[in-house]
């Protein structure tokens, strides 16, 4: 759907008509980064200072929450329609609604009834139409993800905002407005609910009171890992910028906040579209999933509950890493792990899983714990730890095996975009490099370890006698 047109020139006024204050800070294009925030003169905030300056306030009823979204429903029948067959499932579904409302409402295309227009609906349109992550990559663009974690997480996402999308079109079949725009006018199409995931991806943020959140003109503030600004709510919910102690600002210099130092490059680039070259969070995340041919694979996924991941990160220089679903992977029924259906006396059957005959069903992700002392534990250990070099090494191999352009699928790519991708297969292959090494290392101290030693001996001697079993089973 076309976009409709809010001048920056206009900001000044809409913010007066709203209640929302700048103090000594303006907003303005900034290079390479759209719009962000710039101080009109110099300011300090001293480290002795009681009083912090306040650089923006927004009162609550413009913070869009899952509250401000119930309260736009009560006003506006077409969206309470619309919140009643598609919402409510989640505070980003419900938000992600309320921005279609507001798409459809300031948009030129759309010409029907406006029904209550809100603040929201003309602040919409100074929002990016384009956002630089990479759910909105072209696909000849999105080749260069390749080999690194972000190739499976946007493919899924991508994949679920396509879910997501058509579910809407059946979920509003019987509401005349909205299946005039979503499936038979077609002016809201996939590409919007691809937009709107990315805008609210970009710029919500938790706050401690109203919960997952977009705030107007604060989401204009960019990131920095030294900002000189950061945003508290306060006990009346009205949200407030305010400037960093120790902080000196020149004017012209730009205000910003911090993104959260805990992200990685790939957390940075799937939620944000940059990567922050100063610091960002040297982990990467990859998708675990049972082995093919285990017959409890699926009962393990089952009980586990969430999705398993495995976590490499470089915690201050040592590599460590964390995955409590591959404890599950490399566990079987031999070793004491073992399924079992309890029905209860309502008839309600659930699954139950049990760890040397104890119930570990609701602590799925302490088998770590509960494997020490096992006379085993260092044999599970280097099951372990061999699964994680395995796809540390094919994951490798394939960050490496794609490095060269010519496996992207053709079409104009961005620069941006090119810098920025190979900047996150830069940082992913070298931590898994690291990590091969730091792997290599303690399968080769397990591989060493007496009980391991004796465990792969009785082994050899059982698959002798098997083979003997066999080859006298071949003669008869
Ligand atoms: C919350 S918005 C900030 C306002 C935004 N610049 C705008 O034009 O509306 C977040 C987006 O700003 C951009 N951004 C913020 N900080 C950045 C940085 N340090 N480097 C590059 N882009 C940045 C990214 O596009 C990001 O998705």
């Amino acid at each position: 759907m076309q976009r409709g047109h809010f001048p920056l020139s206009a900001l000044p006024i809409w913010c007066i008509l709203n209640d929302i204050s700048f103090v000594d800070v303006e907003v303005a294009d900034i290079n390479g980064r759209g719009l962000g925030l710039i101080a009109e003169r110099d300011l300090i905030n001293e480290e002795d200072n009681v009083e912090i300056p306040t650089l923006l306030t927004v009162p609550q009823d413009l913070v869009l929450s899952a509250e401000g979204v119930e309260e736009y429903a009560r006003e506006n029948k077409y969206f309470r329609q619309l919140l009643h067959a598609a919402g409510r499932q989640s505070v980003r579904g419900d938000i992600l609604l309320f921005l279609l409302a507001q798409l459809v409402l300031s948009s030129p295309d759309y010409t029907g009834g406006q029904g209550a227009t809100t603040p929201w609906s003309q602040y919409f349109n100074l929002l990016p139409a384009q956002v630089p992550v990479p759910t909105m990559w072209s696909e000849a663009e999105r080749s260069y993800l390749r080999g690194t974690s972000l190739e499976s997480a946007v493919t899924a996402k991508l994949s679920q905002l396509a879910k997501e999308f058509s579910d809407l079109r059946t979920k509003t079949e019987d509401i005349p407005y909205w299946y005039q725009l979503l499936s038979i006018d077609e002016l809201i199409t996939d590409r919007d609910w691809v937009l709107l995931d990315a805008l609210y991806r970009s710029r919500s943020l938790g706050l401690p009171r109203s919960g997952d959140s977009m705030v107007p003109c604060l989401d204009l503030a960019n990131h920095s890992s030294d900002a000189n600004a950061y945003f508290e709510e306060d006990s009346k919910r009205e949200v407030a910028l305010l400037l960093r102690k120790g902080s000196k600002i020149s004017r012209g210099d730009e205000i910003t906040i911090n993104y959260g130092q805990d992200k990685s490059a790939a957390e940075m680039l799937f939620s944000y579209g940059f990567i922050d070259t100063q610091v960002t969070a040297k982990k990467l995340i990859l998708p675990l999933e049972p082995m093919d041919d285990d017959p409890l694979g699926k009962a393990k996924l089952h009980v586990f509950g969430s999705t398993p991941i495995l976590e490499i990160k470089d915690d201050e220089g040592v590599i460590q890493w964390s995955g409590p679903f591959v404890y599950l992977m490399c566990l079987n029924e031999e070793d004491g792990l073992d399924f079992k259906v309890l029905q209860e006396t309502n008839g309600s059957r659930h699954l139950k899983m049990h760890w040397q005959g104890v119930d570990i069903t609701g602590t799925p992700q302490t088998v770590q714990e509960l494997i020490k002392g096992h006379d085993l534990q260092q044999v599970f250990q280097l099951r372990v730890v061999t699964i994680i070099s395995d796809m540390v090494d094919q994951q490798l191999e394939k960050i490496n095996s794609t490095n060269h352009p010519i496996d992207s699928i053709p079409g104009p790519v961005r620069a941006e975009v090119l810098h920025v991708a190979s900047r996150l297969r830069l940082v992913e292959s070298d931590l898994l490099e690291r990590a091969r090494h730091v792997l290599d290392d303690q399968k080769t101290k397990l591989f060493s370890d007496a009980s391991v030693l004796a465990y792969l001996k009785s082994m050899e001697s059982t698959q002798g006698e098997e083979d003997v079993v066999n080859e006298d089973e071949d003669f008869c």
